[in-house]
């Protein structure tokens, strides 16, 4: 099915709406698209709005079926996503959060300037390639027995306080505080633990990175400064997930849940939209084997923290106390959540799947010192561009279940990427434009070149002008470390 534009009505500047006529048979709430005319234009190439209008069929959706400005397409759901579903009997379907559970980002923060590092980005460059294994399968330095398995699955990023990696103040600035309650160990394969018991402080391959930025403007003073950032300030951007592990969690549900379907009766228009009721026997394992999957994603993010601060340390001085969590947020992810649809408010099963939560001020979960400022929103753009630093609204909670972009997105695929560019040549002119990349293959730095993602500063001006969350700080890269 092709959506044309005749399909798609504008509700408002920056807001479509595929409405529920154009498939009575199976949609259960109209499709939204938050998207500037360029964007709609661009997003209109693939099948993501097809995607799109799929997801509205899964039962007890809630609202609408919403993607944000950087949707492109994924396995069932678009990447971009977010559906709601009813509590406690709506649908989980693993495709709604992705292979990689609780892909996300984290900003660091340091004391220095752009000036300052200057001179050393080469040797920075190498330390942080050095300290931090990168690329497909490379194993870390840390083995978990099946005892300390548990406990990261169980604890999160707590556990890398617990053995030193990290002081506990870094807690408080992770969504969730880095930890999801529901997790249970006992629900993840033993094969998905053997492909994650070497990979804790380990960043994977292709879209994941560690980057070394400065901030280049700021644009609402009073959140920057809520937030720790000023012009000219050095910082640190992590982008990893839970590895093979979470890989090998969602594999593993996303069989069993497609062998449960027609047990409750379930018909959706594409198999990966794979999903059972929320509190089936396999809706509740995949749950909580999700669950501890973020956990060890949020241990790894942490681990990778702990790496980069020992690099920086080499660099710039263990006299430095330097690297200060800023905030880390999910981005592939299902969570319980109150939300409030036509006036009437209930619990509710969110997925996001490339897509950010972005809570507004007053969100009893966030550190002190954000509550006025609201849930910082981390959008990376891409290697050769930029990234920005945004705020939740207290508007995410009213059209978008809470949830914002998750970065710039991709709008070529990676083997056209690897056709057009030519990698070599790319790296020498970044570095000509003061970026270091540091990466294990130049196939790698070909597919994840800067013209293989969306125009940032357009998702952003998208969802800042929707009112979504708002812009505050821009950030400019100079060491790239990929996988
Ligand atoms: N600052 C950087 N941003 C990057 C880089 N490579 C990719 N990206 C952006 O990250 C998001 C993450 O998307 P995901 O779906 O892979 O999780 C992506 O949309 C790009 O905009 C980079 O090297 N640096
Ligand atoms: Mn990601
Ligand atoms: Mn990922």
């Amino acid at each position: 099915m092709k959506i044309q534009k005749e399909h798609i009505n504008k509700i408002k500047d920056y807001l479509w709406e595929i409405p529920t006529s154009f498939r009575p048979q199976y949609m259960n709430v109209p499709a939204r698209i938050l998207a500037s005319e360029t964007l709609l234009d661009e997003i209109m190439e693939d099948r993501s709005l097809a995607q799109l209008v799929n997801v509205a069929s899964l039962p007890g959706i809630q609202g609408a079926s919403m993607v944000m400005p950087d949707v492109h397409e994924g396995y069932g759901f678009p990447i971009g996503g977010v559906a709601a579903t009813s509590y406690p009997k709506g649908a989980i379907s693993p495709g709604g959060i992705g292979y990689d559970i609780n892909c996300g980002v984290r900003l660091l923060l340091s004391s220095l300037n752009r000036e300052t590092v200057q001179e050393s980005l080469g040797v920075l460059s190498r330390e942080l390639y050095n300290h931090i294994p990168s690329g497909m399968g490379k194993g870390g330095s840390i083995l978990l027995s099946s005892r300390k398995m548990h406990e990261v699955l169980r604890n999160g990023a707590e556990w890398a306080v617990s053995q030193g990696y990290a002081k506990a103040e870094d807690l408080r600035f992770i969504e969730s505080n880095g930890k999801l309650e529901m997790a249970d160990p006992r629900l993840v394969s033993e094969r998905a633990k053997q492909r994650g018991k070497d990979q804790l402080g380990t960043i994977g391959s292709g879209n994941h990175f560690v980057e070394v930025d400065y901030i280049d403007e700021i644009y609402n003073t009073n959140i920057a400064t809520a937030y720790g950032l000023e012009c000219g300030q050095v910082v640190l951007l992590i982008h990893t997930g839970s590895r093979g592990l979470g890989h090998q969690v969602a594999t593993d549900h996303i069989k069993i849940i497609m062998g449960a379907m027609e047990k409750y009766g379930i018909n959706v228009p594409d198999r990966e939209l794979a999903c059972v009721p929320f509190d089936s026997e396999e809706g509740q394992n995949y749950f909580r084997a999700m669950c501890a999957a973020a956990n060890f994603a949020w241990c790894n993010r942490e681990l990778i923290s702990w790496e980069a601060r020992t690099a920086w340390a080499k660099v710039f001085g263990s006299e430095v106390d330097d690297l200060h969590l800023m905030y880390d947020v999910a981005h592939n992810i299902a969570k319980l959540e109150e939300h409030s649809v036509e006036g009437k408010s209930s619990l509710m099963i969110v997925h996001r799947k490339g897509a950010t939560r972005a809570f507004g001020p007053g969100f009893p979960e966030l550190p002190e010192k954000y509550l006025k400022a609201g849930q910082p929103v981390i959008i990376p753009g891409s290697m050769g561009t930029c990234s920005y630093v945004l705020a939740g609204t207290a508007r995410s909670m009213e059209i978008t279940f809470g949830s914002c972009c998750h970065g710039a997105g991709r709008r070529l695929s990676r083997t056209a990427a690897k056709k057009q560019v030519n990698a070599p040549v790319l790296k020498e002119e970044l570095r000509s434009r003061g970026i270091y990349v540091e990466a294990g293959s130049f196939k790698g730095i070909a597919e994840e070149a800067p013209v293989a993602y969306k125009d940032i500063n357009e998702v952003v001006e998208t969802v800042h002008a929707s009112g979504i969350a708002t812009k505050v700080a821009k950030l400019k890269p100079m060491v790239v470390v990929k996988g």
